[in-house]
């Protein structure tokens, strides 16, 4: 179960200790990374060098409408400083518009910034607040851009839930890895989301699950 974890802290009120608190629980766990804001990402990578625990931030957080460039420039410094891992949230107001252009091009410049130094990108769609058309649409075009992986939720609205898991696991294409977020408390939660096809689970609760 370690090694399915991105061992979170994304709350406003994370500070410097809170980040260095969380990188010794990783590296002491075992957990496959850290998730952490992007402020402290150049103290989080001097943390974990040499540990063999990932690097994971966010980008955009929490909901994803920054313009495109400052989303790719983010992405940029964030990989500079040490980030292995880009969880990065989809424009849910361009979704919510329709405005599936804009979508496709924001998508396919995080993607690719990410992809072009080998890094993984995990795209947060935020499930809880699309429509069936919506989530359809957005997993068309991940099929498209290839993502390393589509994360369902930013913890900050609703959660993962087994039914979102599966159904993205059904539509998605096979190489598209999934990412469970947001809620998840105990193991037996996490285990279910993990039998129904999340390949990470995103969670601010790993020491009580394992
Ligand atoms: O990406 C992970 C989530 O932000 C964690 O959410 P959580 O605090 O509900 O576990």
């Amino acid at each position: 179960m370690n090694k399915f974890i991105d061992h979170t802290y994304l709350a406003p009120d994370c500070t410097s200790a809170t980040v260095d608190r969380i990188c010794a629980e990783a590296v002491a766990s075992g957990f496959y990374a850290v998730c952490i804001p992007p402020f402290f990402v150049g103290q989080a990578a001097r943390a974990l060098s040499g540990t063999g625990v990932k690097l994971a931030t966010v980008v955009a957080f929490p909901y994803g409408y920054a313009e495109t460039a400052i989303k790719v420039q983010e992405i940029r410094r964030a990989m500079e400083e040490g980030a292995d891992e880009l969880d990065i949230v989809i424009n849910i107001a361009a979704v919510k518009s329709q405005d599936w252009a804009y979508v496709t091009q924001d998508l396919t410049a995080v993607a690719t910034t990410a992809r072009l130094k080998g890094k993984v990108s995990k795209i947060i769609i935020e499930m809880s607040e699309l429509t069936a058309v919506e989530k359809d649409r957005i997993i068309a075009i991940c099929n498209d851009i290839k993502p390393t992986f589509v994360k369902t939720s930013t913890g900050t609205k609703g959660g993962a839930t087994v039914e979102d898991v599966r159904y993205l696991r059904a539509n998605l294409h096979p190489d598209i890895k999934i990412k469970a977020s947001g809620g998840i408390r105990n193991k037996q939660s996490a285990q279910a989301l993990i039998e129904a096809g999340a390949d990470r689970i995103g969670t601010s609760s790993g020491l009580s699950i394992i």
